[in-house]
């Protein structure tokens, strides 16, 4: 029997951990190289020039196997600035338009109160409904950046169908994840409060100006909330002495938006090769702060740039319910960080929920196990070592249920017939895989014990 090693306190939950012996190094596959004069780069150098970015011209928009990403033309060397943005530039969420502060300049309130930190996605959705009102402006090359930089977001119904929140019953079912079945249910009603207290106040403004209509004002707002949640990032506010600044900024970053996602702790195809962060904060002072991406290894020409989204992009239901896709993970190629849990599935044993991940064993669930191979008889003697043959053996077999089950569940491609159905069933089915995928680990791990 393989040892184990008690981790007790390293995770959230308490496990034992499973030897990690077969898993082996899979080479970074070169990403596909671009031409270098595209129409796409034109794009991104003059939104660079409006919105003041640096360098102006050394990005372009490509397809990429994520879908649409940012590459850059030039080889950059480690640490080098890839992107550098004005905070001026950018949609921030403790600037909301007058229309919806809900304090004046005389009220005494502390900018906590004033800007509700857990507010900020509506703050940021009223800036970006705000750009719609054509409003006077006295930085026009801001203005014109803007109106390209809309003109390049994605179609709002395909962003709309990679949101399991906006999904049906069946389609959320047929995930086979409770967690994010729950996080769906507790995400619709947040969401419907934040539209409701969005679309009221922009209401009472457009009331003033001569009306509008109330359902179409409702579905700019859950559009905009879209958009604001799967391109806004949060960011910490530091400057030079390394004290912090009130609490983190989100940010909506034009250009920036345009980054894909990859692991920084896994090294599978794809791999996160930048960071990004505020630099230039002086004394709480962000006005002429610049929002930096900087590379993390030597990048050559015609390489994607891919920045890890953080917590909310792991696991992978959570990276569905949050960013509308489910990251490219294969427990059984890529190399995770010692003591990080890239995805987890759900296992059920005698009614109970358990999370596993490929490298533990809970041990709520080895108990379980245990108490049922007693009653079954298949463990007669009481040992010290509650991780007995017969118990692994109870989890291989529910794990390798509950893998099968993830691959039987019926595809809904076919149900409906149009891309935005298909597109919600497509990533419904890479959930399910990837869950898939994460047990057939499990089970080879905990196999690897006993044999
Ligand atoms: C901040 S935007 C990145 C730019 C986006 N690809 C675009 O074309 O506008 C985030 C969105 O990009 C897509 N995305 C980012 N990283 C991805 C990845 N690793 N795999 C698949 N889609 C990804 C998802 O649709 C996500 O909601």
């Amino acid at each position: 029997m393989a040892p184990l090693r008690s981790i007790v306190g390293k995770f959230a939950h308490a496990a034992f951990t499973l030897q990690p012996g077969h898993r082996h190094t899979t080479l970074h596959k070169a990403l596909p190289s671009s031409t270098s004069e595209t129409a796409a780069l034109h794009g991104l150098s003059e939104m660079c020039r409006l919105f003041q970015a640096t360098p102006e011209n050394n990005l372009y928009l490509d397809a990429s196997p994520l879908g649409r990403g940012v590459f850059v033309k030039d080889s950059v060397s480690k640490g080098d600035v890839i992107l550098s943005i004005p905070i001026s530039s950018c949609f921030r969420d403790d600037e909301p338009p007058d229309w919806f502060e809900r304090f004046t300049e005389d009220d005494d309130v502390t900018d906590y109160e004033r800007y509700d930190p857990s507010a900020w996605a509506i703050r940021l959705v009223a800036s970006l409904l705000d750009m719609d009102l054509d409003r006077d402006t006295n930085n026009e090359d801001l203005k014109r950046g803007r109106e390209l930089w809309k003109s390049m977001l994605p179609d709002k119904n395909m962003l709309r169908a990679s949101l399991p929140v906006h999904w049906n019953e069946e389609l959320l079912l047929s995930t086979k994840c409770t967690a994010l079945e729950v996080a769906v249910d507790n995400a619709f009603f947040s969401r419907g409060n934040a539209v409701l207290a969005v679309s009221d106040k922009l209401g009472q403004f457009l009331n003033d100006r001569g009306g509008f209509d109330e359902d179409e004002l409702k579905k700019k707002c859950h559009d905009a909330l879209d958009m604001v949640q799967t391109r806004a990032c949060r960011v910490e506010r530091t400057c030079e002495d390394g004290i912090q600044w009130g609490p983190p900024l989100r940010v909506l970053a034009p250009i920036f938006d345009f980054i894909n996602h990859a692991s920084a702790k896994t090294t599978g195809r794809f791999t996160a090769n930048a960071e990004f962060g505020i630099e230039g904060e002086t004394m709480g002072d962000i006005h002429d702060a610049k929002l930096v991406v900087r590379a993390l290894k030597d990048l050559r020409g015609g390489e994607e740039v891919l920045i890890d989204y953080g917590d909310s992009a792991r696991p992978a239901w959570k990276c569905l319910n949050s960013y509308g896709f489910v990251p490219i993970y294969d427990p059984k190629s890529d190399i995770v960080e010692d003591g990080f849990v890239e995805n987890v599935a759900e296992l059920w044993m005698n009614g109970l929920r358990f999370e596993v991940d490929p490298y533990s064993i809970p041990f709520d669930l080895v108990e379980v196990a245990g108490a049922q191979a007693m009653l079954d008889g298949t463990e007669n003697n009481s040992t010290d070592e509650p991780l007995s043959p017969s118990v692994v053996k109870a989890i291989t077999k529910r794990s390798s249920e509950a893998a099968l089950h993830m691959l039987l569940v019926s595809d809904l491609s076919d149900k409906e017939d149009t891309p935005e159905y298909r597109h919600s069933a497509s990533l419904a089915a890479s959930l399910r895989k990837s869950q898939y995928q994460v047990l057939d680990a499990f089970t080879e791990n905990l196999k690897a014990i006993i044999f």
